[in-house]
């Protein structure tokens, strides 16, 4: 018989104090894990109360555990980064040696890096027909001046008080043809089963390399193709606060007839059932809010108010 089960069993007030002190430091790691998904917590001090209280929170976690609470690790990238550097799955970040943990510390660093220099720079805001898209992107122009907001071409005639190069570059179809031709467009797409519309390539490229954010305004079938051309885009659908509102939006913009409202709002069916392949929803209840919503989720700071 082993020694252990010579021991007299611990008395009934020993178990329960022991399995809720279980009960808390599991409670207590996976609000530390919580918290680095959601950004609120770096993983770099958590490796650093790791190391020096390796019996602590954050020494106790798993290093499987924690490289997995890290926004865009997954099980294979876990895997591929243990082996990396050598650190055996089993390992608790506290019982990590000195050189795995200079190691990780090192992998933590370059990732780090590498998503700042990408952080949301790219960003599409589409959504139905007149749910207010073109007004919270201009409040977004006109308030938050590290964004660069694209100025698509068009085939549509302008509408009173639309201005070219500001609303967007109205072309005519042969023009329009020539852009797609020589390259020059990295989305377009014929929206509502009318005109043409994209996204003039070279303006982003710029910006982008410079360093700034830039917001597309355009529609479901541009965003799927951003999607595609450019993973590390974020998308962002923006949505009414109902049904009826949307139609109120659009009746009352008074901009379409009767006959291209009745088309645009087919078109707002098919891409309110869209809604879910975005990576955020926000709803354009008002529009200085909605604004701010989008331009959090880019990470830009606001332009000085106004006197
Ligand atoms: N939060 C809001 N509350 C009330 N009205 C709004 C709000 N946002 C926009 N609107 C109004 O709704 C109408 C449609 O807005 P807007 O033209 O910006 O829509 P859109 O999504 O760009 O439309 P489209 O895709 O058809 O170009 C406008 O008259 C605008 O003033
Ligand atoms: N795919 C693209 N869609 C675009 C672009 N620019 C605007 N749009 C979308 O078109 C509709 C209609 O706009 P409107 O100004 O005629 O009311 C709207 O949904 C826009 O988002 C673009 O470059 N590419």
């Amino acid at each position: 018989m082993s020694e252990a089960s010579n021991r007299p069993a611990p008395p009934e007030v020993d178990r329960r104090a022991a399995s809720q002190a279980a009960v808390a430091a599991r409670r207590a790691r996976a609000a530390v894990k919580a918290a680095i998904a959601a950004r609120e917590l770096s993983p770099l001090t958590v490796l650093d109360r790791a190391t020096a209280d390796p019996e602590g929170v954050e020494g106790r976690l798993r290093v499987t555990e924690f490289l997995l609470s890290v926004p865009a690790i997954g099980t294979t990238k876990m895997e591929e980064a243990l082996k990396r550097l050598s650190i055996s799955p089993a390992k608790r970040l506290g019982g990590l040696g000195r050189h795995q943990r200079l190691r990780l510390r090192q992998f933590l660093i370059e990732r780090e890096n590498r998503s700042e220099r990408q952080r949301n720079r790219l960003v599409v805001l589409a959504g139905p027909t007149a749910v207010g898209k073109g007004t919270v992107s201009t409040y977004i122009r006109e308030n938050y001046p590290d964004v660069l907001l694209s100025v698509s071409a068009t085939t549509r005639k302008p509408r009173p008080g639309e201005v070219d190069g500001v609303n967007y570059y109205f072309v005519d179809d042969a023009e329009f043809d020539r852009m797609i031709e020589g390259g020059e467009l990295l989305e377009y797409a014929t929206v509502h089963n009318a005109y043409r519309y994209g996204t003039p390539r070279a303006p982003i490229e710029k910006a982008l390399a410079e360093g700034r954010s830039v917001l597309l305004e355009i529609d479901l079938q541009g965003a799927r193709q951003v999607r595609r051309s450019m993973p590390e885009a974020r998308l962002i659908f923006l949505l009414p606060p109902t049904w009826e509102e949307l139609v109120r939006r659009l009746i009352g913009r008074g901009t379409e007839d009767q006959a291209e409202q009745q088309r645009r709002l087919e078109t707002a069916k098919v891409e309110l059932a869209a809604q879910d392949e975005f990576d955020y929803r926000v709803v354009n209840h008002d529009v200085a809010t909605a604004a701010r919503e989008v331009v959090d989720l880019m990470k830009v700071r606001a332009a000085p108010s106004r006197p």
